[in-house]
């Protein structure tokens, strides 16, 4: 039987004519294999340069290689949906976590208004407070002359932050200095889809047997933890707004037709979606943006010479601001926080692209890590050159390769939070501190240690941060 379906699936599958590896278009454990120190972005990459714009990555998967590949995807009038991955999290469902459409428009809107520009608003005290305490570790490092690792404070920073605001309660990280149990657990949890990601049906099998044992057991212990905040919360009333009133306001008063079960299961999703993908994300996003101010000292200063004046309360005055989202865009086209995640299952009709035909029921994946770095995208790709966004807009050939959040109705959500939150963290940090790179340091292992596990995983390196006062005096 296994001979008939290898001979099936090289010889007469619809997608046998796309160039590959042979033993990917076998079977998915050849990824399994491939990625099992979670380089799924290098493997990709240097597929991408042996075969050309559309791989067979999968016996029934192609991974596209083009600037146009997440509109295709998820652009307006597309019919594809989210492939089998998104049961990951099953029973448990959330918009992300939500292939049909109709499912994903509903449970998006509470989403919505938990993240509308009113709400961030009302989080903006809070944000602002956790910069204070962040700020607080950087001023007693750099008295004492201390190095400091972005891979830690902005991580901490991020986590601090989505429990202050998704939950009204304090992790308290960065007060302590110290990773919180569930957030090791957490990341040792997400290490399994550095290479597992390939195949959900073998991560739904461990979750169904090994739940005791290795790395599943801090999943388990992940999705517990996330369990608890939403159980503990629902036990107390919220001082200050926060996302979990809109998801419990939700539960308590859903649709009709949804019994307690299903409710339950989506305050559970949309729990775990807030905590790991509202944080998980912007962490990594604040690492690498420390990374490419420490690289790129001249383009930070041109960033502290825009923002040094700017009342940083003033959120729409940041987000217009040119060399500061230059920066920010340049550090998320070359590293974005989604090296590669993200498939969708094209529709019964298929999907052209660029005039190539994939077949209906096809899984399709475009890695936003290669895609940024694509000469047919962006000129000179590999450089870290800011002005491309505000001054030298000849430098972009496609805009819409340009995707860390993705696009169109699947569009994160929190977009707008998370760019708050960077902004705001730039900003002040900027105006009152130079950063440079330890003495030593050279910043190499951020890219050489770095791992796809869902998120970038960038490797550690140390900053100082030098008081801006001491600097010109
Ligand atoms: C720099 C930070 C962030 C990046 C780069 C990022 C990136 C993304 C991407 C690429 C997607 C599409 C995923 C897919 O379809 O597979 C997504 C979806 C999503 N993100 Fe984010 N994200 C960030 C921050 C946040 C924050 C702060 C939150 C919540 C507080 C959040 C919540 C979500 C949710 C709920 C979805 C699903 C949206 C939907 O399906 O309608 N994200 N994000």
């Amino acid at each position: 039987m296994f001979t008939s379906i290898i001979i099936y699936r090289l010889f007469f599958h619809r997608i046998r004519h796309f160039p590959g590896p042979r033993a990917a278009a076998v079977s998915k454990l050849w990824s399994v294999y491939q990625c099992r120190d979670s380089r799924n972005h290098l493997l990709l990459d240097g597929l991408h340069k042996k075969y050309g714009n559309f791989v067979r990555t999968g016996p029934g998967e192609i991974t596209i290689f083009h600037p146009k590949a997440w509109e295709a995807m998820d652009g307006a009038g597309n019919a594809n949906i989210r492939s089998d991955w998104y049961d990951i999290v099953h029973p448990r469902v959330s918009p992300i976590f939500s292939r049909k459409e109709e499912d994903h428009i509903e449970r998006r809107k509470v989403w919505n208004r938990a993240l509308s520009t009113k709400s961030i608003r009302e989080y903006l005290p809070r944000i602002l407070r956790q910069i204070g305490t962040l700020e607080s570790i950087i001023a007693s490092a750099s008295a004492d002359g201390e190095p400091v690792v972005p891979n830690d404070i902005m991580q901490w920073f991020a986590f601090d932050s989505m429990g202050e605001f998704a939950f009204n309660e304090n992790f308290g990280m960065m007060k302590t200095k110290t990773w919180h149990r569930a957030i090791i657990q957490q990341r040792s949890a997400l290490a399994i889809l550095g290479s597992l990601n390939h195949t959900v049906w073998a991560i739904r099998l461990a979750f169904a047997f090994l739940a005791r044992f290795w790395r599943v057991k801090d999943w388990m212990g992940m999705i517990s933890f996330c369990d608890q905040c939403m159980e503990r919360r629902l036990q107390t009333e919220a001082t200050q707004p926060d996302i979990a009133s809109h998801f419990i306001k939700e539960f308590h008063e859903g649709r009709n037709q949804q019994n307690w079960v299903t409710k339950k299961q989506l305050l559970s999703g949309n729990t775990v979606s807030v905590i790991v993908g509202g944080s998980d994300t912007t962490g990594p996003s604040l690492i690498l943006l420390w990374y490419f101010m420490a690289l790129y000292p001249e383009q930070a200063e041109r960033v502290y010479e825009e923002v040094k004046d700017v009342d940083p309360s003033d959120i729409n005055t940041l987000a217009n601001l040119p060399c500061l989202n230059g920066f920010i865009n340049e550090s998320m086209r070359l590293i974005p926080a989604a090296l590669t995640m993200g498939t969708r299952t094209t529709p019964p009709g298929g999907m052209t692209i660029d005039g190539t035909y994939i077949p209906g029921g096809i899984k399709v994946a475009a890695p936003k890590y290669t895609i940024f770095r694509m000469e047919s995208a962006f000129e000179d790709p590999l450089s870290f050159v800011p002005e491309r966004w505000y001054s030298r807009p000849e430098m972009i050939r496609d805009k819409s390769a340009f995707a860390p959040f993705g696009v169109g109705r699947r569009v994160c959500v929190g977009k707008n939070l998370a760019l708050t939150q960077i902004r705001l963290v730039a900003t002040i940090l900027l105006s009152r501190y130079r950063v440079r790179f330890a003495p030593g340091e050279t910043g190499e292992a951020v890219e050489r240690d770095m791992r796809d596990q869902l998120t970038a995983q960038p490797g550690r390196y140390a900053v100082m941060f030098e008081p801006r006062s001491v600097v010109s005096a």
